[in-house]
């Protein structure tokens, strides 16, 4: 636990000088010293506005530590800058000081970056600027129009109203409201500001649980009320109804005055959640992902600093937030993989949250239907406590997989739905279903090939191919963006009209659907269209409403959604994923395809799942096919035990890049040679990554494995410490617990 001492109490410093250690979000180890100017008072966690070099930035004084890697340098206390002021809001807690901490030394960053991710919005943007209204007084103008006359008579009832609302309701331009301001005519008076969000209540309405959601909603409801760190895992099926079983235990963590932080990894499922976490509660939670926006966030920021938010639903960067009192946090769709964070500080906001609900003494609730083995392997031994709810709420069957053997029913040459599938769409539509077609490739095709010389068109920038979109009439770097018409002839012979698409992407999976079923209405769902998030939840909206028949997406649709028509899934091919040597292959298809089987059969209509495969004998689509959920997990759970992978070892990575290969590649062979020799650590590699090249940087790949208890984030902060500097432009990364091995 952080010291909880005045700041400024112990000190290399003369006693009539108050001095300060301030730790800013930049990427140094230490903290700053800073001399605090009469008249202000600081304690530790408090965030302050600071100088350093020409610059102004948020700091939070903190903790003196006996940690070297924490503690300024001494300076002569007569160079050292003031405070500038305090910054208005609450300071922040020991247990998320302690949070920073804890995180900068698993993760292997600078706790200055950690920071950062807790004060990441713009500072002029929490100020809530003060709102101002106007209200009629007893003086009437001298000079009478129409127009003037209309904003009197609007305000005759004497209310308040914001300046813009008097004009819009009066059908007046806003100068007529400030002329009448001018002349006394009009007041203004200060409004009170608005809440950052309104306050739940627990009992707006409450469902009837089903026996096995009663139980297990008993189970988080006490543990909520025991107000200390107990992690639980929610497993329940697909439409089980996991979501309105948490919510009980929202509502008691709302009775006891605590918040709750609902981490969720797509934002474009937040809409739906949204109401019905209003329907459940009377009110939205607050909000806080990239989509909203930073004057909002500052407001967000402060209320739920000051207590005054009760539940917040976000995206992994919530974990940062202030809370002032964290009761309970819930991980929606917990094997995401969207929680890892990949670059800047690399962590996984799934096992950080259990961190942070330890570190609050909070429940914690890890939620899906296909947990990741990480967390499933803490189930079976019981560091997590397993909430199972077996069946579905509207009492259908979660639907099997059944196989198309793409090699004895495949379809004709140049079509990517088999003819069993076709027929089933067909049937389901008539029927007035719906029907899902997944395909986990955005554009149009994957590769673009010349017929004349072979020429296969790559990214300039990165080692992939560039990606057809052909609404959109480009090649694009589905790495680093880069885009360019769509050649006439090929680049590298110039033989015109020679250039054609190879494999399908969801564009030309739709252009078949059409083609077979003219008369259907079809959608593409896919997170690239243009539109942004407004577009996808208007399309989500649709077809929920059944406005549609056909759903041509990619894994956005796998996510948690709840689509009451959908009868129908057809995985296009099941194979994507697997095959790359990446030993996380097995469990990624296996949730991915479990999950957009889920989709389907969620209401009144049984649903059924097909998956078109090359190898049906493959053990995780056997799993799938026998719809074996345990068969899998055991499999898998064995694989990994036996190859030494996570999680009975533990793996650290570290990535070199420059734009320079044999400097990249010399950097990460010194690197390599001087990691320090202990017989608990293996280091392999370098090798070059498989995605050697991305932004015109070259990639070479380290990877360190450990037995599972060893303290692997300290042998790579010892390892970092004696290592030779990245010079120029290199870069070295570091992942702890890598999820891709890319
Ligand atoms: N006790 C209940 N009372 C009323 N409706 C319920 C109840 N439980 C679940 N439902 C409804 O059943 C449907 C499925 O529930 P929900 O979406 O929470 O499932 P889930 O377990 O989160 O599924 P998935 O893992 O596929 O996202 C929803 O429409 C939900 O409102
Ligand atoms: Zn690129």
């Amino acid at each position: 636990m952080p010291d909880t001492r005045p700041a400024d109490s112990p000190s290399l410093f003369p006693s009539h000088v108050r001095v300060v250690d301030v730790l800013l979000p930049v990427a140094v180890g230490s903290a700053y010293s800073y001399r605090v100017p009469e008249g202000i008072e600081v304690a530790v966690g408090d965030i302050v506005v600071v100088p350093l070099g020409t610059r102004h930035m948020l700091g939070c004084v903190w903790p003196r530590t006996e940690d070297p890697r924490e503690s300024p340098k001494p300076v002569d206390p007569a160079r050292l800058k003031p405070i500038q002021r305090k910054y208005d809001v609450a300071p922040l807690r020991p247990a998320m000081i302690a949070f920073i901490r804890w995180i900068a030394d698993y993760t292997v960053t600078p706790p200055g970056m950690v920071l950062r991710l807790a004060l990441r919005h713009d500072e002029s943007a929490g100020i809530a600027r003060e709102r101002t209204g106007v209200r009629l007084t007893e003086r009437r103008p001298e000079r009478r129009t129409s127009a003037r006359e209309r904003v009197i008579a609007a305000l005759l009832d004497g209310f308040v109203r914001s300046k813009s609302d008097a004009a819009r309701e009066a059908g007046v331009s806003p100068s007529v409201v400030d002329g009448l301001v001018d002349d006394g005519v009009l007041e203004t008076v200060v409004l009170p500001p608005e809440p950052a969000a309104e306050a739940p209540d627990p009992d707006h309405s409450r469902p009837e649980l089903l026996p096995a959601q009663a139980e297990a909603a008993t189970r988080l409801v006490a543990a909520v009320k025991a107000r200390a760190f107990q992690p639980f895992l929610i497993d329940g099926v697909t439409g089980s109804g996991k979501t309105e079983t948490y919510f009980e235990a929202v509502a008691e963590a709302i009775r006891q005055g605590r918040q709750t932080l609902i981490l969720m990894p797509e934002i474009a499922l937040t809409q739906a959640f949204l109401d019905r976490f209003a329907r459940r509660f009377g009110v939205r939670p607050a909000e806080w992902h990239s989509a909203v926006s930073t004057k909002r966030r500052g407001r967000v920021f402060k209320g739920v600093a000051s207590g005054e938010v009760r539940v917040v639903a976000g995206a992994r960067s919530a974990l940062f937030l202030p809370f002032a009192d964290l009761g309970l946090i819930l991980v929606d769709e917990e094997h995401d993989n969207a929680y890892k964070q990949e670059d800047g500080v690399h962590y996984h906001a799934r096992d950080m949250a259990v961190v942070r609900a330890r570190l609050e003494a909070a429940t914690v609730a890890l939620v899906s239907a296909t947990p990741s083995i990480e967390t499933e392997v803490n189930a079976r031994r019981g560091r997590y406590t397993r909430l199972a709810l077996p069946e579905r709420f509207a009492g259908t069957k979660v639907p099997r997989l059944e196989p198309i053997d793409l090699r004895r029913e495949g379809p004709p040459r140049g079509q990517w739905i088999a003819p069993r599938l076709a027929q089933e769409m067909e049937r389901t539509i008539e029927a007035g279903g719906q029907a899902l077609l997944f395909l986990n490739r955005r554009g149009y095709a994957p590769l673009t090939l010349c017929r004349a010389c072979g020429h296969r068109i790559k990214c300039p920038s990165c080692s992939s191919w560039l990606v057809e979109h052909r609404f959109r009439r480009r090649l694009e770097c589905h790495q680093c963006g880069y885009a360019t018409p769509v050649p006439t002839e090929c680049p590298n012979c110039h033989e015109p009209n020679s250039l054609i698409p190879c494999g399908p992407g969801v564009e030309r999976l739709h252009e078949e659907a059409a083609k077979l079923m003219p008369e259907a209405r079809l959608q593409v769902l896919s997170s690239d269209l243009a539109g942004g998030v407004e577009r996808l939840r208007a399309e989500l909206k649709a077809i929920e409403d059944g406005e549609v028949d056909i759903i041509i997406g990619t894994q956005l649709v796998a996510k948690g959604h709840n689509f009451p028509g959908l009868a129908l899934v057809g995985v296009i091919d099941a194979d994507v994923g697997l095959g790359h040597g990446d030993p996380r292959a097995a469990e990624r298809t296996f949730q991915l395809l479990h999950q957009v089987a889920g989709r389907a059969g969620r209401h009144e209509m049984e649903g059924r799942a097909f998956l078109q495969t090359y190898m049906p004998e493959h053990p995780v689509m056997q799993a799938l096919v026998a719809g074996d959920r345990d068969a899998f997990y055991d499999r898998e759970i064995g694989v990994r035990e036996e190859a030494h992978l996570p999680p009975f070892a533990r793996f650290a990575a570290l990535i070199v890049s420059g734009t320079d290969p044999h400097a990249a590649q010399a950097h990460a062979r010194a690197l390599a040679a001087c990691s320090p020799f202990t017989g608990e650590v293996r280091v392999l590699g370098p090798a070059e990554a498989p995605l050697a090249l991305v932004r015109g940087r070259h990639r070479y790949r380290l990877l360190a494995r450990s037995a599972r208890l060893f303290d692997l984030s300290a042998y790579v902060r010892a390892w970092m410490a004696g290592a030779p500097r990245a010079t120029g432009n290199l870069r070295v990364e570091i992942d702890i617990d890598p999820q891709s091995f890319l």
